[in-house]
């Protein structure tokens, strides 16, 4: 019988199927590896082999990916669709984003994108909504949603929090989002939390005449998450808000299939990304966790600032490009910018990554020498200003509020 080797897994005159999940890792060899060495392994390790020769009978090598081209320190390895669980994306990142991460063979490893084939991306539900939220929700034309988190993140009480929504939604801000770390605590219970901003979500939509919206935090373990779901659509929300890293992509999918039976839309925040994809040369790109949310069914997603805020950034304008190309059929993402925004940043965000997505920011309303109000209507003038081409100088002219906030915080990016 012939032995499987992890010299089988190589083949750079191969060719990838158009059924094949193709994926592009940079891959940096131990010490005593070459690169064809470390290549056969990934592909060995992450669909059907192990470091041991194996003997097995019959059609094993049909599940064994293929290490097909090897280029600049990067290696493409294609994996047959009989490989993969339909629908179930803990599986897909098992293989692909697994054990080679830790494995010896290789210094550092980083899953840098992957190209998903229709078999495999039509078993996942993708978003219900994406970008149409803009039009459906808000009416918002050919803006920016403009969103806003209440600070402190956590500690302020339920009326406190209810109260800041107001003064944002009356300021002219679209969205209230929970922080990443406000779930439900004794400071501020998710049931009083989401009935009165709701409440105040009302009385702000009767003065404005415009539609406001509320992204309230339901992250948990998945039994309570859809608790919260169901607690969201018998209240007369829109959204529900998930942290799709720190809960896991099996909890975001039953969180999709409960959120599509309730017409209810997905924010997801993405604490804890960097974690995979700070390092540069090591773990899982911040451009695949955004594949796999959208696969999931994310309607919105953080994607950063461009460069122009407290976190840093992976090519945020590539990521958004990629969020709104046909994927097989599945609806876009409106990618979220998030993170040290405020007024005098806007122009330059705007002119780096366009207007088909939602504006946010947090300190920069709220840490307004004004207050919340007067925060909301600085952003608001901002992105208004900036998504039709007017100088935002000249704007604050007009909105004394945007005066201060650029007097306060110039163009500067925080830290
Ligand atoms: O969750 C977020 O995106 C942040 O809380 C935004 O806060 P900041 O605008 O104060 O950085
Ligand atoms: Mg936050």
């Amino acid at each position: 019988m012939p032995g499987i080797n992890y010299e089988d897994f190589l083949d750079l005159d191969y060719e990838p199927r158009d059924s094949e999940l193709v994926c592009t890792f940079a891959v940096d060899p131990a010490s005593d590896m070459d690169m064809t060495d470390a290549a056969g392994r990934v592909a060995s390790e992450s669909s059907n082999g192990t470091w041991a020769e194996l003997q097995a009978e019959g059609s094993i090598t049909d599940l064994s990916a293929t290490a097909c081209a090897i280029d600049d320190g990067r290696i493409t390895v294609a994996y047959p669709d009989a490989l993969f669980e339909d629908g179930n994306m803990a599986q897909v990142l098992s293989c692909i984003a697994g054990n080679i991460m830790g494995m010896k063979a290789v210094e550092r490893i980083r899953l840098l994108d992957c190209d998903w084939p229709e078999p495999l991306a039509t078993t996942f539900p993708g978003p219900q909504f994406g970008t149409s939220v803009r039009e459906e929700i808000f009416d918002a034309g050919d803006r920016p949603i403009t969103a806003t988190v209440p600070k402190p993140k956590v500690g302020l009480s339920t009326d406190q929090h209810a109260q800041i929504g107001y003064e944002a939604w009356t300021g002219g801000l679209d969205l209230l989002k929970d922080d990443e770390n406000l779930t439900d605590q004794d400071f501020n219970p998710f049931a009083d939390r989401l009935t009165e901003s709701l409440a105040q979500r009302d009385r702000a939509e009767d003065e404005t005449g415009e539609k406001k919206s509320y992204l309230v935090n339901v992250t948990a373990d998945t039994r309570r998450m859809l608790e919260r779901v169901d607690m969201v659509a018998e209240h007369g929300g829109e959204y529900v808000m998930v942290d799709v890293v720190t809960c896991g992509w099996s909890a975001v999918q039953r969180v999709r299939e409960r959120c599509d039976e309730h017409g209810l839309a997905i924010h997801a925040h993405r604490a804890m990304h960097a974690a995979f994809d700070r390092i540069p040369d090591h773990g899982v790109s911040m451009r695949v966790l955004a594949q796999v949310s959208r696969l999931c069914g994310a309607d919105q997603l953080h994607t950063g600032t461009a460069d122009l805020g407290k976190l840093e950034n992976e090519d945020t304008a590539g990521i958004n490009e990629w969020l709104y190309t046909d994927l097989h059929g599945l609806n876009d993402v409106l990618p979220v910018a998030s993170g040290g925004l405020h007024p005098g940043l806007v122009p330059e965000l705007i002119d780096r990554v366009g207007t088909n997505v939602c504006v946010q920011a947090g300190g920069g309303v709220h840490g307004h020498p004004d207050g919340t109000h007067a925060g909301a209507k600085a952003l608001r003038a901002a992105v208004d200003a900036a998504a039709a081409g007017e100088d935002i100088e000249a704007k604050a002219d007009e909105v004394p509020e945007l005066a201060t906030a650029i007097e306060k915080w110039g163009t500067e990016t925080p830290r």
